[in-house]
């Protein structure tokens, strides 16, 4: 890195435009869009892909809703004729979808374009050529009135073969490319010549699209170019303002976000931002950002993953795992307060009412998404996520204390493990710390319980501990304590629920028991789960007695078998 960038890099000037109208405005409707996928995306993968491929994108981009199409740069390679004329051939368009096909502004190449549409229901031909002064002057060797004379005349070419064509409804679209960097005056003369010479009017639109084919500014800056431009444009009313940003500086997204409140009506761009360096601005996330503002952007992305899988298979990259709505990641919290907080969201937010789940901006189920993946946990997490797993994949519903108590055994595992703890695991561990013992530890075996004076339950308890199986009889207000009677140890109950895990002739009962003992300090959980409620309390609270380590007394007035 340089200590002085300043002697290599200068800042982009701001734009004179004091009365500027844009940051007061809302996006209250989606753009016209255009999916440049099959163009400019094409343009920048490894390898561009076959005439099939685009068949099937193709077929994708119309069914998420796209009407307008960049198809190709037909004059530049055999396949992309090939793939538009099998388009327009085996009638591939629907009615409502206009393809676009991109051109540089020389003869050759613009009556080579038009071919490539011929026959097509409507067609907008793309013409660019480079405005900014760095490629005037090193690249075209051009000055601006040479550059004028150079729109003025291949747009004039263009009209007169699309005018001989009158079967086909033809739409010029005009891009100074290199828009941002250049001149404001010199684009809007550039533009204003384009819409002249192909003579807009009532019937005969005209779009103008104006890119950051290189980002080079803060988006405020373009932001205000394109309302300079919606100001200053002749024929606005019969021209479509259109925008076309790349992501150089990452800020794809905000730029067209801004340039839509400054003024323009139309947005050019790829799924996923693919596209040539830092890509184009990613349409997946413009529409869904629309959406969470309550604004339908009139692309279907319900079912998110299927279009991402399709897309990495046509482009050969990957989506990241943190890409907006997209990303495998997105919809998980590792962290303990984020769980807790979407675990809350979740159980308050009612089915018709205004999202607020907090942490989650977007609600998965909108996208396709389960809310499996919501919940992930790690050594960062806390009871919240736990708790939520265990109750959603197994209908275990934790009271509050032992969420903490049992959040610390998982936490304990995964720092041990050093990884995520899977929902299967954490269910693991929940068995092995209530309801597994080992063969010394004590078990239940079985009882019997029948009713005696005054309201007493009478149980017949029969335990294994240290290997050997033991029975005795006691007598309690209830099973629970005519069962710690039975077990002959000093331990409190101190709360119980009882609860059923699913439905039907199959659901089992969880009973979960808090007690404590001298010497331990707090309370700690016993659980039992059985099929009989009864059952499932005794198991449960000999599964505290373990839990406390309480000592049993000697066999002695126990009735050993
Ligand atoms: C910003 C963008 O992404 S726009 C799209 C960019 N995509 C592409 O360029 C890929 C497709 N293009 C190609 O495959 C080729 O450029 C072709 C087939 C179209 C043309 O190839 P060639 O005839 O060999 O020309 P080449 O690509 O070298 O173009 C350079 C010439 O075109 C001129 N030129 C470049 N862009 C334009 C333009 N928009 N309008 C007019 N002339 C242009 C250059 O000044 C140069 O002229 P010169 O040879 O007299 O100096
Ligand atoms: C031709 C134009 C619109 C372009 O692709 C760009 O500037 O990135």
């Amino acid at each position: 890195m340089l200590n002085q960038p300043a002697t290599k890099y200068t800042a982009f000037p701001p734009i004179a435009l004091h009365d500027r109208q844009w940051p007061s405005q809302q996006i209250t409707k989606p753009p016209v869009w255009l999916s440049t996928d099959l163009r400019d995306g094409n343009q920048a993968l490894f390898e561009p892909m076959s005439v099939e491929t685009k068949i099937r994108f193709f077929t994708r981009l119309v069914d998420i809703g796209f009407k307008e199409v960049e198809v190709g740069f037909p004059s530049a390679s055999q396949t992309d004729f090939h793939f538009v004329r099998r388009l327009i051939d085996e009638k591939r368009i629907p009615d409502d979808v206009t393809p676009m096909v991109i051109t540089q502004a020389r003869e050759d190449l613009i009556a080579r374009t038009v071919e490539s549409v011929r026959g097509a229901k409507r067609a907008i031909v793309h013409l660019y050529n480079a405005t900014a002064p760095v490629w005037r002057k090193v690249v075209f060797n051009m000055e601006v009135p040479q550059v004028m004379q150079l729109i003025q005349d291949r747009v004039a070419y263009l009209k007169k073969l699309t005018d001989a064509a009158p079967e086909t409804e033809w739409v010029l679209q005009y891009s100074p490319e290199t828009f941002s960097a250049t001149e404001l005056d010199v684009a809007l003369q550039a533009c204003n010549t384009a819409i002249e010479a192909w003579n807009a009017r009532p019937g005969r639109p005209v779009i103008i699209n104006l890119p950051t084919t290189v980002e080079n500014a803060t988006p405020n800056v373009f932001a205000d170019q394109i309302e300079w431009m919606h100001r200053h444009l002749n024929q606005r009313e019969h021209v479509v303002l259109s925008v076309h940003p790349h992501n150089d500086r990452g800020t794809g997204v905000a730029a067209a976000e801004l340039a839509q409140m400054a003024g323009a009506q139309r947005v050019e761009g790829c799924l996923f931002g693919n596209g040539e360096r830092c890509g184009n601005v990613d349409i997946v996330t413009l529409a869904l950002n629309l959406y969470t503002q309550g604004v339908h952007p009139r692309l279907d992305f319900s079912d998110i993953n299927a279009v991402a899988r399709e897309v990495e298979e046509f482009t050969q990259i990957a989506t990241h795992p943190r890409h907006p709505y997209a990303g495998d990641l997105v919809f998980t919290a590792f962290s303990g307060s984020h769980q807790d907080a979407i675990k809350k969201g979740f159980a308050a937010q009612k089915a018709d009412a205004i999202w607020e789940v907090p942490y989650l901006p977007i609600d998965p189920a909108d996208l396709g998404r389960t809310y499996d993946s919501v919940i992930r946990v790690n050594s960062q997490s806390g009871k919240g996520g736990v708790a939520y797993l265990l109750e959603k994949d197994h209908g275990v519903v934790l009271p509050r204390r032992m969420q903490v108590e049992f959040s610390a055994v998982v936490q304990r595992h995964a720092e041990a493990a050093d990884a995520e703890v899977s929902s299967e695991e954490i269910w693991k561990l929940f068995k092995n710390t209530y309801l597994r013992a080992e063969h010394t530890e004590l078990t239940y075996i079985s009882h019997h319980l029948q009713e005696g004076p005054n309201d007493q339950q009478i149980i017949d308890l029969s335990w294994r501990w240290q290997g050997d199986a033991q029975t005795r009889k006691a007598a309690g207000s209830g099973p629970v304590e005519a069962a710690c009677k039975a077990l002959g140890v000093d331990m409190q109950v101190l709360s119980f629920e009882e609860r059923s895990m699913g439905s039907g002739a199959d659901a089992l009962a969880i009973a979960i028991v808090e007690g404590s003992t001298s010497g331990v300090q707090g309370s700690r959980f016993g659980v039992g789960i059985h099929r009989n409620t009864t059952t499932a309390s005794v198991m449960a609270l000999i599964s505290l007695a373990r839990r406390l380590e309480v000592s049993l007394p000697e066999p002695a007035d126990a009735k050993t078998n």
